[in-house]
Protein backbone atom coordinates (compact mmCIF):
# COMPACT_ATOMS: atom_id res chain seq x y z
CA UNK A 1 0.00 0.00 0.00
CA UNK A 2 0.87 3.78 -0.60
CA UNK A 3 2.25 5.61 1.86
CA UNK A 4 0.46 7.30 4.10
CA UNK A 5 0.58 11.85 4.14
CA UNK A 6 -0.51 13.80 6.52
CA UNK A 7 -3.63 16.22 4.85
CA UNK A 8 -5.64 18.64 6.44
CA UNK A 9 -8.82 19.05 5.97
CA UNK A 10 -11.51 22.00 6.30
CA UNK A 11 -15.52 21.20 6.66
CA UNK A 12 -18.20 23.47 6.69
CA UNK A 13 -22.13 23.73 6.81
CA UNK A 14 -24.94 26.15 7.16
CA UNK A 15 -28.21 24.39 6.41
CA UNK A 16 -29.51 21.23 7.85
CA UNK A 17 -27.81 19.75 11.17
CA UNK A 18 -24.09 21.07 10.03
CA UNK A 19 -22.42 19.07 13.25
CA UNK A 20 -24.12 16.05 12.37
CA UNK A 21 -23.40 16.17 8.59
CA UNK A 22 -19.65 16.86 9.64
CA UNK A 23 -19.53 13.74 12.18
CA UNK A 24 -20.91 11.64 9.14
CA UNK A 25 -18.68 13.28 6.27
CA UNK A 26 -15.45 12.44 9.22
CA UNK A 27 -17.18 9.05 9.37
CA UNK A 28 -17.44 8.31 5.59
CA UNK A 29 -13.67 9.01 4.93
CA UNK A 30 -12.34 6.60 8.29
CA UNK A 31 -14.87 3.89 7.13
CA UNK A 32 -12.35 4.06 3.68
CA UNK A 33 -9.41 1.97 4.23
CA UNK A 34 -6.90 4.32 3.01
CA UNK A 35 -7.65 6.84 5.39
CA UNK A 36 -7.81 7.76 9.13
CA UNK A 37 -9.04 10.39 10.76
CA UNK A 38 -6.32 11.21 12.94
CA UNK A 39 -7.95 14.57 14.79
CA UNK A 40 -10.50 16.94 14.70
CA UNK A 41 -10.86 20.33 15.92
CA UNK A 42 -13.52 21.61 18.56
CA UNK A 43 -16.59 22.91 16.32
CA UNK A 44 -16.91 26.67 15.22
CA UNK A 45 -19.39 29.16 15.06
CA UNK A 46 -18.32 31.42 12.14
CA UNK A 47 -19.68 34.10 10.10
CA UNK A 48 -20.68 34.15 6.19
CA UNK A 49 -17.61 34.49 4.23
CA UNK A 50 -18.21 35.21 0.44
CA UNK A 51 -21.58 35.57 0.87
CA UNK A 52 -23.03 37.53 3.36
CA UNK A 53 -26.62 37.02 3.09
CA UNK A 54 -26.66 33.37 4.04
CA UNK A 55 -27.15 31.98 8.03
CA UNK A 56 -24.12 31.15 10.23
CA UNK A 57 -21.85 28.16 9.10
CA UNK A 58 -20.33 25.61 11.70
CA UNK A 59 -16.74 24.69 10.77
CA UNK A 60 -14.03 22.45 12.17
CA UNK A 61 -10.56 21.39 10.86
CA UNK A 62 -9.51 18.04 10.54
CA UNK A 63 -6.14 16.21 10.47
CA UNK A 64 -6.44 12.55 8.23
CA UNK A 65 -3.67 10.62 7.35
CA UNK A 66 -4.23 8.84 4.07
CA UNK A 67 -2.61 6.33 0.97
CA UNK A 68 -4.61 8.09 -1.71
CA UNK A 69 -3.32 10.68 -3.96
CA UNK A 70 -4.41 13.91 -3.73
CA UNK A 71 -7.11 13.67 -6.89
CA UNK A 72 -8.70 10.13 -4.85
CA UNK A 73 -8.51 12.31 -1.86
CA UNK A 74 -10.80 14.79 -3.35
CA UNK A 75 -12.73 12.57 -4.98
CA UNK A 76 -13.57 10.56 -1.84
CA UNK A 77 -14.56 14.01 -0.24
CA UNK A 78 -16.70 15.31 -2.81
CA UNK A 79 -18.38 11.44 -2.66
CA UNK A 80 -18.51 11.68 1.16
CA UNK A 81 -20.78 15.13 0.11
CA UNK A 82 -22.72 13.66 -2.50
CA UNK A 83 -23.28 11.13 -0.22
CA UNK A 84 -24.74 13.33 2.91
CA UNK A 85 -27.14 14.76 -0.66
CA UNK A 86 -24.55 17.97 -0.93
CA UNK A 87 -26.24 19.31 -4.10
CA UNK A 88 -23.47 21.87 -5.52
CA UNK A 89 -25.63 25.16 -5.93
CA UNK A 90 -24.61 28.05 -6.44
CA UNK A 91 -20.54 29.44 -5.67
CA UNK A 92 -20.51 30.46 -2.00
CA UNK A 93 -24.08 29.95 -1.31
CA UNK A 94 -25.42 27.93 1.34
CA UNK A 95 -24.69 24.34 1.79
CA UNK A 96 -25.52 21.51 4.10
CA UNK A 97 -21.60 19.98 3.64
CA UNK A 98 -18.45 21.48 2.14
CA UNK A 99 -15.32 19.42 2.60
CA UNK A 100 -11.81 21.38 1.53
CA UNK A 101 -8.56 20.09 1.58
CA UNK A 102 -6.06 22.41 3.17
CA UNK A 103 -2.82 21.07 2.92
CA UNK A 104 -1.57 17.72 1.93
CA UNK A 105 2.18 16.85 3.56
CA UNK A 106 3.96 19.47 1.50
CA UNK A 107 3.00 19.05 -1.87
CA UNK A 108 2.14 22.46 -4.06
CA UNK A 109 -1.02 21.54 -6.29
CA UNK A 110 -1.95 23.79 -9.11
CA UNK A 111 -4.25 21.88 -11.41
CA UNK A 112 -8.32 22.25 -12.78
CA UNK A 113 -10.57 21.34 -10.01
CA UNK A 114 -7.48 20.55 -7.60
CA UNK A 115 -5.14 23.77 -5.91
CA UNK A 116 -2.79 22.99 -2.97
CA UNK A 117 -2.63 24.60 -0.12
CA UNK A 118 -5.85 25.81 -0.70
CA UNK A 119 -5.85 29.17 -2.21
CA UNK A 120 -8.12 31.18 -0.09
CA UNK A 121 -7.22 29.27 3.43
CA UNK A 122 -4.54 31.67 4.56
CA UNK A 123 -7.52 34.64 4.48
CA UNK A 124 -10.14 32.45 6.15
CA UNK A 125 -10.76 32.98 9.93
CA UNK A 126 -13.22 30.27 9.75
CA UNK A 127 -10.35 27.72 8.18
CA UNK A 128 -7.37 28.93 10.21
CA UNK A 129 -9.11 29.14 14.01
CA UNK A 130 -9.97 25.49 13.68
CA UNK A 131 -6.92 24.71 12.37
CA UNK A 132 -4.72 26.30 14.87
CA UNK A 133 -6.51 24.33 17.61
CA UNK A 134 -5.16 21.40 15.98
CA UNK A 135 -1.82 22.20 14.34
CA UNK A 136 -0.89 25.42 15.32
CA UNK A 137 2.95 24.84 14.06
CA UNK A 138 2.00 23.58 10.82
CA UNK A 139 4.05 26.14 8.38
CA UNK A 140 1.68 27.68 5.09
CA UNK A 141 4.16 29.29 2.91
CA UNK A 142 6.89 30.15 5.33
CA UNK A 143 4.45 30.91 8.44
CA UNK A 144 2.63 28.98 11.15
CA UNK A 145 -0.85 29.29 11.23
CA UNK A 146 -0.93 30.52 14.41
CA UNK A 147 1.43 33.27 13.11
CA UNK A 148 -1.60 32.97 10.20
CA UNK A 149 -4.38 33.27 12.57
CA UNK A 150 -3.38 36.40 14.09
CA UNK A 151 -2.70 38.08 11.37
CA UNK A 152 -6.55 37.85 9.95
CA UNK A 153 -9.61 39.21 11.08
CA UNK A 154 -10.88 36.63 13.37
CA UNK A 155 -14.42 38.78 14.67
CA UNK A 156 -17.44 36.89 15.29
CA UNK A 157 -15.32 33.26 15.19
CA UNK A 158 -17.07 31.11 18.48
CA UNK A 159 -15.34 27.90 19.45
CA UNK A 160 -18.01 25.94 21.17
CA UNK A 161 -17.84 23.90 24.25
N1 LIG B 1 -17.93 31.02 7.67
C1 LIG B 1 -17.89 30.32 6.53
N2 LIG B 1 -18.12 30.95 5.36
C2 LIG B 1 -18.09 30.22 4.23
N3 LIG B 1 -18.28 30.62 2.94
C3 LIG B 1 -18.13 29.54 2.18
S1 LIG B 1 -18.29 29.54 0.49
N4 LIG B 1 -17.88 28.43 2.91
C4 LIG B 1 -17.71 27.04 2.43
C5 LIG B 1 -16.27 26.63 2.45
O1 LIG B 1 -15.60 27.25 1.40
C6 LIG B 1 -17.83 28.84 4.21
C7 LIG B 1 -17.58 28.19 5.46
O2 LIG B 1 -17.34 26.97 5.54
N5 LIG B 1 -17.63 28.98 6.57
Amino acid sequence: PGQNNTVYLSLGGNLGDPAQSMGAALRILDADDSTRVVAVSSLYRTPPWGKLDQPDFLNVAAEISTTLAPRALLALCLDAERKLKRVREERWGPRLIDIDILVYGKRIIHETGLEVPHPRMLERAFVLAPLAEIAPGLAVGGRSVAERLNAVDAAGIERLP
